[in-house]
């Protein structure tokens, strides 16, 4: 569970007075997450989601929030943005920015089927068509990323790692990423940041990753995360193919992100690797705090490799 900030029922009822969402009723901190501070909140009005945003600044926030606005409005299914009096998507709470968004009525994805793979393939894309139309603000440089993080975590390795991590980082600079297709992605669309009710699903949340990039890096990292079994080390090519065919239904690819879609996955996988890394290395401070294994996403970049 990760709780960083703990809000008091009278913040709260305080802080709800900015918003035409009703009276409290009644709040909880939420288990799942890792980045975020987050609670279900009940009203007179309904029931909500709290988030105080621990991972990003609050410059980032009109770029991020402004992109799910846009695609709630454009009908891709993503839990939506509520505006507070001053008509702004999110104010401060306990000196962090807070957000609150419509509460979906599914369940975060442990591990999908293959329906949900293709569900997921094809929402994705549709995210990616109606990205097109907002400027390709908050370009993210994905190499660069993964080169500056590695020289802070290169040299807490073991030598194979650090070899197996440096070489990744170096491949990952190979990539013709200004050619690429680019525009505003999620880039964290795990199975525990789509909610379903059955094979219907709810909606997308936790878009604090979200950045401009190339499109084909938001599909890998989707691929990986839905298709390959960490505590397997399976990757289901029967899911890969469904969620790519659920994908290309909406946008198909082109030959040049087909060509370059396996070292996009092996950039995806070292990319989690590096922040897995990191948090493993140099944890934040926090109440109550999950943090992911960096082995299951290096033994992922390993399978990937031996594919060629
Ligand atoms: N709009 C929503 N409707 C219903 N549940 C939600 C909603 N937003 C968040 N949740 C719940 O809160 C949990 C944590 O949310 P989220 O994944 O955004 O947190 P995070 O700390 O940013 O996590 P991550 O580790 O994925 O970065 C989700 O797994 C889900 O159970
Ligand atoms: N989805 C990430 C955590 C949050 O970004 C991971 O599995 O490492």
């Amino acid at each position: 569970m990760s709780i960083y900030t703990v809000v008091e029922h009278s913040e709260l009822n305080e802080y709800l007075k900015g918003y035409d969402i009703g009276t409290l009723t009644g709040f909880k901190g939420i288990e799942a997450g890792v980045e975020n501070t987050n609670y279900f909140v009940s009203t007179t009005e309904g029931e909500f989601v709290l988030t105080l945003v621990e991972s990003v600044s609050a410059a980032d926030l009109p770029f991020i929030l402004g992109f799910v606005a846009h695609l709630s409005a454009r009908g891709v299914a993503v839990a939506q943005p509520i505006r507070n009096q001053q008509g702004e998507l999110f104010g401060e709470l306990k000196q962090k920015p807070a957000v609150f968004m419509k509460r979906l009525a599914g369940d975060p994805l442990d591990k999908p089927d293959n329906v949900q793979c293709e569900v997921i393939g094809l929402t994705l894309a549709q995210a990616h068509l109606v990205a097109v139309e907002l400027p390709a603000d908050a370009y993210q440089n994905i190499y660069h990323w993964c080169r500056n993080l590695s020289e802070k975590v290169l040299p807490e390795l073991d030598e194979e790692q650090a070899g197996q991590l440096a070489a990744a980082v170096q491949a990952a600079g190979d990539l013709p990423w200004s050619e690429l297709p680019s525009g505003p992605v999620h880039a964290d669309l795990f199975p525990d940041n789509a909610l379903f009710d059955g094979h219907n699903l709810a909606g997308l949340i936790d878009f604090y990753h979200a950045c401009s990039t190339a499109y084909l890096y938001d599909l890998a990292v989707t691929l990986n995360a839905w298709c390959f079994d960490e505590e397997k080390q399976f990757y289901d090519t029967d899911k890969e193919q469904l969620l790519l065919a659920g994908y290309e239904s909406v946008r198909p690819l082109s030959g040049q992100e087909r060509q370059c879609l396996p070292a996009m996955k092996r950039v995806a996988a070292l990319r989690f690797w590096l922040s897995r890394l990191r948090d493993t290395l140099f944890p934040k401070e926090g109440e109550l705090i999950t943090v992911k294994d960096p082995e299951g996403k290096r033994q992922l970049l390993t399978f990937l490799e031996n594919q060629g």
